[in-house]
């Protein structure tokens, strides 16, 4: 255990929750997470809840100030006794802390019964408003009345106080803000990173603490102690051997999630470096690094403030007097005086504005960078860049759990999303590479990045493999020796090699052998269809004919009960992604009847296709074997016939380019 009963006084912590969309995210959603972080075992007088809703919906509104109402039975509760998952999502439905908790006495068994009556009210009043204000039919009481005549995309910026903790108790419920900052069509708003560089100015008026916790709507704090355990990490170093402290990300949904291995044989190996990548989510930051500081810059004159450096770095930040006399204290590591929230709300207002950032750095130099849709990994290797390093914080139970895409076509969209923005930064002027030779990010870490930024580029190579069997079959040609010659071994004892490898990587970590294969015949898919789009975006942005939008990935609500029923499913529908996978399966099956019919051409010079060939043709449809099952499924389950339709045209235009390829 860390140290920290060493400092006198914990330090404050702004908590910043994202949402943007109260259909794709709905609003229990958010409120779990709220009420999670609200919960966490810190002194409340240190910590601040601050929403960004980029939806500029009441309804998240609404279910904010009924959620704080709930906090107030919810945070004692907790408190009182230790609950140790604080989202009422996950805790209520988990009947084992009725009968395993010995000593929990009669006492607690009627507070449990009456908290829980009084979220499933919680719930069902938000499922209630947000039906009516599905039809338009929402009652803007007096207090909802700043959200009429405001568009998702204009309206001015709102800045509302839903709790405060007046008294300043360390007992008591933290302060609950809420921000939908102001949105023009003509002024871009840069989706995420917008909202955080306006949640950090907002904050930093209000409460102005010098660590920042952000979170997406739908990652709760699981372990009440994990602000501890990251203020271990950040008060327990030198200030420049951590600017921020990264929890990974893992999913309540889906245990077995591929990133999930890709943190425990990548990242824990990169921690070892500069520390681990900036997430987006789960992460502390230090608020005077989001400002622009270098490592340095204070370096020489221990406790001393080094003005120049300073005054540059405040010019920076735009043209709000007070603003600036905030990030002047944040800079200089002093607290300031706290504030009553309420008295800087209309500043706050001028800072959530969308013209404040003109003429500034914000996106540039300061805050969340602009320019990806990756904002979170743009922004953790710009700090790299300055040469800070970063913490990894990993406690057990994890301190955030997230949810994962569930169906198909969500994780399509949020990992085409994720292959645009990492090439974006790779064609960008802020690459790794360029940050190693002109600025201070190790050698070792620019190659981490490159690791995952060129993920997208994966798509061409492999489309091409996956095509190579089927035009060989098809053409009566060979790529790969004959099964009775000896070279066929090398290429064998590869293919076993390999797939053994990442087995043992599933098996090490607890996975199962299922797991390791559904998510092989994942990886397959998602880099032939999501990345070949991403890829293909990511160049027309780079060649000025098209705009890259963070689109948001669906949620599923909290219910779960439907969420069994269906499991294993795949869903379709006419997006073409599943053209793209549909066509890749046709492909193979049209080359591997034409074998089987005998309808190759003649063997021309080569030696005609052989079993290697038929193998990897076999290997590709069955990893693509959930489009196999969704060709004779019927309904949301099965392929819709344009579809198929559209994949059978451009399977023949295959065939025919083959054949006419070939005969040149
Ligand atoms: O215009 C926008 C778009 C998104 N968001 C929020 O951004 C978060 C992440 O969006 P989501 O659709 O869940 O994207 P994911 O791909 O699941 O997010 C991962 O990838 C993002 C981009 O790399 C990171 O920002 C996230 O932190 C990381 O969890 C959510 O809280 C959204 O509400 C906004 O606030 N404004
Ligand atoms: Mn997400």
């Amino acid at each position: 255990m860390c140290k920290l009963n060493r400092v006198k006084e914990l330090p404050a912590v702004d908590m910043f929750v994202t949402t943007a969309d109260p259909v794709l995210e709905p609003p229990i959603i958010t409120v779990n997470t709220v009420l999670s972080l609200m919960a966490v075992d810190y002194p409340a007088n240190k910590l601040a809840c601050y929403v960004s809703d980029d939806g500029c919906s009441p309804l998240n509104y609404y279910a904010l100030v009924e959620a704080s109402k709930f906090a107030k039975l919810w945070v004692p509760f907790c408190k009182k006794y230790s609950v140790q998952v604080r989202a009422p999502f996950k805790y209520f439905p988990d009947k084992s802390v009725l009968s395993s908790e010995i000593d929990h006495s009669w006492e607690f068994q009627q507070e449990w019964k009456k908290i829980k009556e009084e979220y499933k009210l919680l719930s069902r009043n938000i499922e209630d408003a947000a039906k009516k204000s599905a039809a338009l039919d929402f009652d803007l009481s007096d207090e909802l009345a700043v959200f009429s005549d405001t568009e998702r995309q204009n309206h001015p910026a709102i800045v509302k106080i839903i709790w405060e903790n007046n008294d300043g108790l360390s007992d008591g419920i933290p302060h609950l803000i809420y921000i939908s900052r102001e949105k023009r069509p003509k002024h871009p708003h840069y989706y995420k990173a917008g909202a955080m560089n306006v949640l950090t100015r907002v904050s930093g008026l209000v409460t102005n603490a010098p660590f920042m916790l952000n979170v997406d709507c739908d990652m709760f704090a699981n372990n009440p102690q994990i602000v501890h355990q990251a203020m271990c990490l950040l008060l327990g170093s030198k200030e420049k051997d951590c600017a921020f402290v990264q929890c990974p990300q893992l999913f309540h949904n889906n245990p077995t999630h591929s990133l999930e291995l890709i943190h425990e044989f990548v990242g824990k190996g990169i921690v070892g470096i500069q520390g681990p990548f900036y997430q987006g989510s789960g992460c502390i930051h230090r608020r005077k690094v989001i400002y622009g500081l270098w490592p340095n810059d204070n370096e020489d004159h221990e406790g001393q403030v080094d003005d120049d450096d300073y005054d540059e770095l405040l010019k920076q930040l735009g043209n709000s007097n007070e603003f600036i006399k905030s990030a002047g204290h944040a800079l200089r590591g002093e607290t300031g005086l706290p504030r009553n929230p309420s008295n800087s709300l209309d500043v706050a207002h001028q800072v959530a504005g969308s013209a404040y950032e003109n003429g500034s750095s914000w996106g540039e130099k300061v805050g969340w960078m602009y320019g990806s849709a990756t904002e979170d990994i743009l922004t953790g290797l710009m700090i790299h860049t300055r040469g800070w390093r970063s913490g990894y914080c990993n406690p057990n139970p994890p301190g955030f759990l997230g949810c994962a895409p569930s169906s198909l076509l969500a994780a399509m969209i949020q990992q085409k999303r994720w292959s645009t923005g990492l090439l974006e930064i790779l064609f960008s002027k802020n690459n790794p590479i360029s940050a190693t030779l002109t600025a201070n990010l190790q050698i070792r870490t620019c190659i981490a990045y490159l690791y995952i930024i060129i993920w997208g580029l994966r798509s061409i190579p492999e489309l091409c493999y996956a095509a190579l069997p089927a035009y060989c079959i098809i053409t009566n040609t060979n790529f790969l020796p004959k099964f009775q010659e000896p070279g066929i071994l090398i290429l064998f004892v590869l293919f076993v090699i390999y797939n053994l490898y990442t087995l043992s990587e599933y098996i090490q970590i607890g996975f199962s052998i299922h797991s390791w294969w559904i998510n092989q015949s994942m990886a397959r898919i998602i880099t032939m269809t999501s990345w070949t789009f991403g890829f293909l975006h990511a160049v027309l942005k780079l060649l000025g004919l098209s705009e890259v939008a963070f689109e948001i990935t669906q949620k599923d609500g909290n219910d779960g009960d439907n969420a069994d029923e269906n499991a294993g499913k795949v869903t379709f529908d006419e997006s073409p992604f599943f053209v793209v996978g549909t066509t890749v399966l046709l492909v193979q099956l049209v080359a591997l009847a034409t074998g089987l019919l005998g309808l190759q051409s003649p063997p021309g010079g080569g030696q005609g296709s052989g079993l290697c060939e038929v193998f990897c043709s076999v290997l590709v449809v069955v990893w693509f074997c959930p489009f196999l099952v969704g060709l004779f499924r019927k309904g949301k389950y099965g392929i819709p016939l344009s579809t198929i339709c559209k994949s059978a045209a451009l399977s023949s235009l295959f065939v025919y380019l083959s054949k006419k390829i070939y005969m040149v």
